[in-house]
């Protein structure tokens, strides 16, 4: 039996987890966190998930959440990372990480922690983008320059950060196929009198509405042609799926960072 911690309970990603795992064999969710002042404290989470009382309070304390656990999975918001990763590192517990829109800080908060617990960090846990950023790289590496990359990234209306997670990644794998630095060649978005594209750029653009789960495409586009490889996420459960074969995998891992390309074992 896993015994899981779900940080940010409350969420769309956390309810969608908590069902999935009571649903589950083999896994026990043992504590869930929402954040402090929420109406969710207290409650149970799987009524609150909508699945039925599980007999798991929804506490604000991320130590008390993760004590009897095995494992924590965090989709909450950057603010939250650092105090999860904090409170994880103290209590040993190894933690699956899926909240996007991280900075250099809390990347290197991650790095930090990765040197005594184990941690899986991926903007999308689904297979098919883990595979889509292999094949993108692959793509880049064979295709000059000429053929312009551009990233379009399409989620629903209450997304709050942008480009997505899983767009940013998809830059690095261009830059990493092509050989060059994604900081130095990203280009967000277009406005106004922007002059020619800048050869090399590798373009993001972010579009928000209604329910969209989450959708990318990247674009390669040269003279009389042009590729693109599209990822479509049709439901959450997709992305939780991913996370909880995660969260299994990592409770037998040493210290150290890994990402869904380790989970699924695709490293060569
Ligand atoms: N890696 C992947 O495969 C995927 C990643 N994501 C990412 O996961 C994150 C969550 O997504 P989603 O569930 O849709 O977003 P939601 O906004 O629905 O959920 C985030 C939850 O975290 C809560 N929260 C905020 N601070 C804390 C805290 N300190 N402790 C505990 N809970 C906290 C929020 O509470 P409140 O609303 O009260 O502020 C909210 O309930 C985003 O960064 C998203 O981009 C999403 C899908 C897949
Ligand atoms: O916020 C979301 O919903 C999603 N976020 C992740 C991201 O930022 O890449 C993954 C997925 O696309 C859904």
């Amino acid at each position: 039996m896993t015994r899981i911690a779900i940080l940010g309970a409350a969420g769309r990603m956390g309810r969608t987890l908590i069902r999935l795992i009571a649903a589950a064999d083999g896994l026990d969710l043992v504590g869930a966190t929402a954040r402090p002042g929420s109406d969710a404290d207290g409650l149970d989470a799987g009524t609150l998930a909508g699945c039925g009382a599980l007999d798991v309070r929804v506490t604000v304390s991320v130590a008390a959440a993760i004590e009897s656990a095995d494992v924590a999975i965090d989709f909450t918001l950057p603010a939250a990372l650092i105090g999860n990763l904090e409170a994880a590192t103290a209590a040993a517990c190894p933690i699956v990480i899926g909240t996007t829109g991280i900075d250099a800080d809390g990347n290197a908060a991650i790095d930090s922690a990765a040197a005594s617990i184990p941690i899986v960090y991926a903007a999308n846990y689904s297979s098919g983008v883990t595979l889509l950023q292999r094949l993108v790289r692959t793509a880049a590496s064979a295709l000059d320059s000429d053929y312009d990359a551009e990233i379009v990234e399409s989620h629903h209306r209450y997304k709050r950060d942008a480009p997505s997670g899983t767009a940013r990644a998809l830059g690095q794998c261009v830059a990493e196929g092509r050989g060059v630095r994604l900081d130095e060649q990203a280009t967000y978005a277009r406005e106004g009198l922007t002059g020619e594209r800048p050869a090399g750029a590798i373009g993001f653009q972010a579009l928000r509405g209604g329910d969209i789960v989450g959708e990318h495409t990247v674009m390669f586009a040269g003279d009389g042609e042009r590729i693109e490889l599209t990822h479509r996420a049709a439901s959450r459960e997709t992305f939780a799926r991913g996370a909880l074969r995660a969260a299994r995998w990592l409770t037998g891992q040493p210290a150290g960072r890994y990402d869904m390309e380790d989970v699924l074992g695709l490293r060569g």
